[in-house]
């Protein structure tokens, strides 16, 4: 007999978040997360972090009752567990907008990331091996610019850190015109070594951020892949045309238009790939996704697709239908990217640098601080489960700060009114 769940512990905290801009709108000063911490009878504790919304914590708190006592091994029934309590979760209550509200991903993923990391305490092997074991040491990511206003986000808000050095600095500096986007990618490929660089459109009308593309392509060269992400906000013509005018410098463009019928049409019409963390987003999507061809790369991601086994299932359905396959974020701190990486380095194959938006983050939550990263790559933690420990004084302090900023779910669109009086977010903009 396994150890067994004895208790689950929630926590929602709130991270320092730059004003970074979107389809959706604005980020707030905050972003929001919840760690989750399971304790077993035994008292060995594992821990994961989600995306924080009062709804998902609520829905995780209720099915608390049905968890405590299960063996933490037993993840296929406790699987079924909240399948049963949940119901099946369409593309609806996903929403529209870039991020998912869907309950039953975030609360298994939530918990089994959090029994993953007991197992492998419990069997002295770190998460990776659990998936099937390392294919890689270290596991690449890319460079995740965005289009944002000067200001450093938390307490500052719009206003910036004097004494900042760095990319510290550079995270705070204005990125509107194609010109600072080019200064943000240079600074945060100096600090960090990534090779490949992402860039978040949907904000401008699109001549100007493809303006910001090539003027990427000039700065980076040939050999650093560069894509870009309206978040679906583009017409079908528009993601023609200006797709095409892109096709010399993209390694891939992603989510160019909103639903599967008008990601065929865009792809069908263009040389670029696409890639999608939008159009299809759970194992329902695939069927017509293949007989449909929306898109060429998946971009997974184990807080929406529920957990990292079903990220794993997710790749060998990507190989099997000659899909590629790699990896969406949020804002998130060193929990969720030890999962993360843990995937990363057990996938068959990782074609495309991940996404993450961890330099625009500059808290942490765990004992061993911020993740470093060499060359763009994160090494493969070698510790029995996730291989990082929770910082307690860290956890209630940021969770004082999430009672005291009022903030209980995403809301770019809000934030963007503060600025912006009148704006309201569109699904098609142009
Ligand atoms: O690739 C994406 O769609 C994202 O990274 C979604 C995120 O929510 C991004 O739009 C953000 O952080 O504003
Ligand atoms: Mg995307």
């Amino acid at each position: 007999m396994g150890p067994r769940i004895k208790e689950i512990h929630i926590t929602p905290i709130a991270i320092v978040d730059p004003p970074l801009l979107n389809a959706a709108g604005l980020h707030a000063p905050y972003a929001l997360r919840t760690i989750v911490e399971i304790v077993t009878d035994d008292n060995i504790s594992g821990i994961s972090e989600i995306p924080g919304n009062k709804d998902i914590d609520i829905a995780l708190a209720e099915t608390l009752p049905l968890l405590i006592g299960k063996d933490v091994f037993q993840l296929n029934e406790i699987r079924h567990v909240l399948v049963n309590y949940f119901g099946t979760e369409g593309m609806v209550k996903r929403g529209e907008t870039p991020w998912d509200q869907r309950k039953l991903v975030h609360v298994f993923s939530s918990v089994e990331v959090a029994c993953l990391d007991i197992i492998g305490k419990v069997t002295g092997r770190p998460v990776v091996d659990l998936l099937g074991g390392k294919m890689r040491d270290c596991v690449p990511f890319s460079a995740y610019l965005f289009y944002k206003y000067e200001g450093a986000g938390g307490e500052l808000g719009f206003g910036t850190d004097p004494n900042a050095t760095d990319w510290a600095a550079a995270r705070q500096a204005s990125g509107l015109t194609p010109a600072e986007i080019v200064a943000q990618a240079k600074a945060m490929c100096a600090e960090f070594g990534f090779q490949s660089i992402k860039l978040k459109g949907g904000v401008f009308e699109p001549q100007q951020e493809v303006d910001a593309m090539f003027a990427l392509y000039e700065a980076f060269g040939p050999d650093v892949p560069l894509r870009v992400d309206p978040n679906a906000i583009w017409k079908v013509e528009t993601a023609i045309h200006y797709g095409k005018m892109m096709e010399p410098i993209l390694e891939y463009l992603e989510d160019p238009v909103r639903g599967q019928a008008n990601m065929a049409k865009v792809r069908s019409a263009l040389k670029t790939p696409l890639a999608t963390n939008m159009c299809t987003t759970s194992f329902e999507d695939i069927p017509n996704s293949i007989a449909i061809g929306s898109e060429d790369i998946i971009l997974s991601d184990h807080h929406f697709w529920g957990g990292l086994r079903s990220s794993m299932n997710l790749s060998a359905i990507c190989d099997t239908f000659g899909r590629g396959l790699s990896m969406h974020s949020n804002s998130h701190l060193g929990i969720s990217l030890a999962a993360m990486v843990h995937l990363g380095a057990a996938l068959p194959q990782v074609p495309f640098a991940l996404d993450t938006h961890y330099p625009w983050q500059s808290d942490e939550v765990i004992t061993s601080g911020r993740f470093k990263f060499e060359e763009g790559m994160v090494q493969v933690p070698r510790e029995p489960g996730l291989g990082v420990e929770l910082d307690r004084e860290a956890l209630a302090k940021l969770h004082q700060t999430y009672l005291n900023c009022g903030l209980t779910k995403r809301d770019d669109e809000t934030e963007m009114q503060k600025v912006q009086p009148g704006w309201t977010f569109q699904t098609v903009r142009w």
